[in-house]
């Protein structure tokens, strides 16, 4: 996938950064109001019950905190959590290990479970519901079922794309939450937090513009935000100003819808190739040079949200909007 600074995708080193300005509590998970009160009651049913809380599927674009919301809830549930990636589990031995070693009230967190193997993701359908999995030994004639116990755990599956899911997976999740993108204020609150997690002061205007510059995704206000305090500490002040934000924008190539210069490039090339469309996917995937699956995932959601592309029958049309900014 492209290293770009809208991209939700995190990078590794970026990954050990983030973990420093997860949500440590509920208190910390700014809106998604509606996803939290939902698993507010869960976590507390959960607990009154002394059982395992109800699978949950999260879906929306990447990083808008689905992972941080999964560590939240384990830690609500006072359980461990475990962490596995849907695409990197080649065999179902793999999943089933991860399984077998869960303990009762577990969380198993399974990250972009829409990209998970058919056949890996069958074991998960007696997994979920009734603790057991089904594993067919041998082949032909001689091939039987073992049968093992597992202890009783929650599931969570995160995923950008809900309906890649199959209807049998999709089933067996008791509780289906969506992630919107976040408004600038809600934004603003969760830059103000991490910037005093970093240690710098940011003037109210310098909050707003990085909010409003973000794509709606608390992951690229983190982004902007160290490019931010790099250009701080390089001057010598802890407090951020407007110019440092514009200055450190204009560097990271973010403009004033917070489109990045893929985003302007998509815009460009459904203009310039497509005469503002419609144009199909796979047709300008191959102009972009860009993984289909990349552009729907990543890129297209904010402009479709920002009604910059429509989606019509016929193929993905340039707004009139976005044909005036990329003018
Ligand atoms: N609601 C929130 N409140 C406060 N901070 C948040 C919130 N959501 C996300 N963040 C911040 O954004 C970062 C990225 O979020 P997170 O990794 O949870 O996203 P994600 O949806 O799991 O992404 P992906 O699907 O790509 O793994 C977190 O480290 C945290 O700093």
């Amino acid at each position: 996938m492209a290293d770009r600074i809208m991209d939700g995708e995190t990078t590794r080193t970026e990954k050990e950064q983030e973990a420093q300005l997860r949500p440590q509590n509920f208190s910390e998970f700014i809106g998604q109001s509606k996803v939290v009160d939902n698993i507010d009651l869960m976590v507390k049913s959960a607990l009154v019950r002394k059982t395992a809380m109800d699978h949950v599927l999260l879906s929306g674009p990447p990083g808008l905190g689905k992972t941080s919301l999964a560590m939240l809830i384990a830690k609500g549930l006072g359980s461990e959590l475990h962490v596995v990636s849907g695409p990197a589990i080649e065999k179902k031995g793999d999943l089933a290990a991860v399984m077998t070693n869960l303990k009762p009230r577990d969380v198993l967190f399974i990250d972009e479970i829409h990209r998970m193997h058919i056949t890996v993701e069958e074991i998960l359908y007696s997994a979920m519901e009734d603790f057991r999995l089904d594993i067919l030994i041998g082949q032909g004639a001689s091939a039987r079922t073992m049968q093992i116990d597992l202890a009783q755990f929650t599931l969570i599956g995160a995923t950008t794309r809900s309906g890649l899911l199959s209807n049998p997976l999709r089933d067996r999740f008791t509780a289906h939450l969506n992630f919107d993108y976040y408004e600038p204020e809600m934004l603003a609150i969760i830059i103000l937090n991490n910037a005093r997690k970093m240690g710098i002061t940011l003037a109210e205007d310098a909050k707003m513009q990085i909010a409003r510059r973000s794509r709606g995704t608390p992951r690229i206000a983190n982004r902007i935000l160290r490019r931010v305090r790099d250009f701080a500490l390089v001057n010598g002040t802890h407090t951020v100003g407007i110019k440092e934000v514009k200055a450190a924008l204009s560097l990271l190539d973010i403009d004033d819808l917070g489109l990045d210069s893929m985003d302007r490039k998509i815009l460009s090339v459904m203009k310039n190739y497509y005469q503002g469309g419609p144009v199909g996917i796979d047709a300008l995937s191959a102009t972009l040079g860009e993984d289909k699956q990349t552009i729907e995932e990543v890129y297209e959601p904010y402009l479709l949200k920002q009604g910059l592309i429509l989606r019509t029958p016929r193929g993905r049309l340039l707004s009139e909007i976005a044909i005036q900014h990329i003018s």
